[in-house]
């Protein structure tokens, strides 16, 4: 047609020009509607969760004057709703008075940290109770019931956003939290140095997309938020995983701040943390086998918690063996702080 000039070239070059537009945009439109109905199924389904009505109601129950007392577990038998049969507690008796820090300690598996699920009441006992101040936890408001517990996890969470938010996040209303309570709450968790070492300072933006902190970093941050819930009860699971020794130390130094006069409950790891506990409460078989301090505790020959900590030793030689270089070089005290091996959980 250019040669019978019926067009001109110019009239050629947007026609190739438009045709690769046009296609282009048709082949991105199936791709788009693609996406939509991958959006539109994976949206039914959150929207299904949302609508889920929570089995143990949130809002209704008992509020009390405040959480402060003895926490009890009677003969408590629990098992995971996805495997009914595999009983974790079996007539499982703990008592935590208010005030003291209370170290559990059992081989992994020995549902450690199940207790702190069943005290949050993630789940329910299926047979027993577990009372504070002699009034049941299932006739408390959920709501108030879990504003008077602090946990700081093993691999805590940071959300995207700031992380200014981040630690408002951990306050019961973050609506009323200042920016100056939540550099207190910061400063008492020495985060302080880390944060304002970034350029944004506490409006840095971390989790999902923004940088990364590291393990310790995380966990002081952890220990902010639970600063500025101020909670009576602590539920602490001390992490498994070696931080280096200054970390290491700032994350201890934040914790017995955290600590101080609540009632603190630890699943621990730390030679430590289970030396300086007012009570070790150590599970064996779906139950609390002994409880003790850490003198009467290691006074019993043939007790288990003896018995773990020898084989705990055992596994902590060899492992000292196995990495021949860097630890050979540690003070004593170092050693002793560093979380034993990962498997025993204890
Ligand atoms: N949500 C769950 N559903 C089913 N089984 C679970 C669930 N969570 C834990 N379990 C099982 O319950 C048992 C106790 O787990 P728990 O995490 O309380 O042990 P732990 O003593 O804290 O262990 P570790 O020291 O390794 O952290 C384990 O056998 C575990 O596999």
């Amino acid at each position: 047609m250019v040669m019978s000039q019926s067009i001109s070239v110019g009239d050629l070059a947007s026609f190739l020009l438009y045709t690769a537009y046009v296609g282009g945009s048709l082949g991105g439109l199936t791709s788009f509607y693609s996406e939509v109905m991958k959006g539109i199924g994976a949206g039914s389904r959150l929207f299904e969760l949302l609508d889920r009505p929570s089995a143990i109601p949130l809002d209704s129950g008992e509020i009390l004057k405040d959480a402060r007392g003895r926490i009890q577990f009677h003969n408590v038998d629990f098992a995971y709703p996805t495997r009914p049969k595999t009983a974790i507690f079996k007539d499982m008796n703990l008592i935590i008075d208010p005030g003291t820090v209370v170290a559990v300690v059992g081989q992994s598996g020995s549902g450690k940290s199940t207790v702190g699920s069943l005290l949050l009441r993630f789940y329910d006992p299926i047979r027993g109770t577990i009372t504070i101040n002699d009034t049941d936890i299932k006739k408390l408001n959920l709501h108030w019931w879990r504003r008077q517990i602090g946990l700081v996890s093993q691999e805590p969470v940071l959300f995207a956003g700031t992380i200014a938010e981040n630690i408002a996040y951990g306050a019961n209303d973050d609506t009323e939290v200042s920016l100056e309570d939540v550099q207190n709450a910061a400063r008492k968790a020495n985060c302080e140095n880390f944060i304002l070492s970034f350029p944004d300072g506490y409006d840095t933006f971390v989790g999902e997309r923004g940088i990364s902190l590291s393990g310790g970093q995380k966990q002081r941050i952890a220990i902010a938020r639970a600063l500025l819930k101020d909670p009576t009860i602590l539920i602490l699971d001390e992490a498994t995983s070696a931080l280096d020794a200054e970390s290491e130390a700032l994350v201890q130094d934040a914790l017995e701040t955290l600590m101080r006069g609540r009632t603190v409950f630890t699943i621990a790891h730390r030679m430590s943390t289970i030396r300086s506990a007012d009570v070790i409460a150590c599970l064996d078989q779906g139950r609390v086998a002994e409880m003790g301090t850490y003198e009467e505790l290691m006074k019993k020959e043939e007790g288990v918690f003896k018995k773990l900590m020898e084989h705990q030793r055992v596994e902590a030689e060899w492992m000292e063996d196995e990495e021949l270089t860097e630890h050979r070089d540690r003070e004593p005290q170092e050693q002793e702080d560093r979380p034993f091996f990962k498997g025993y959980g204890i």
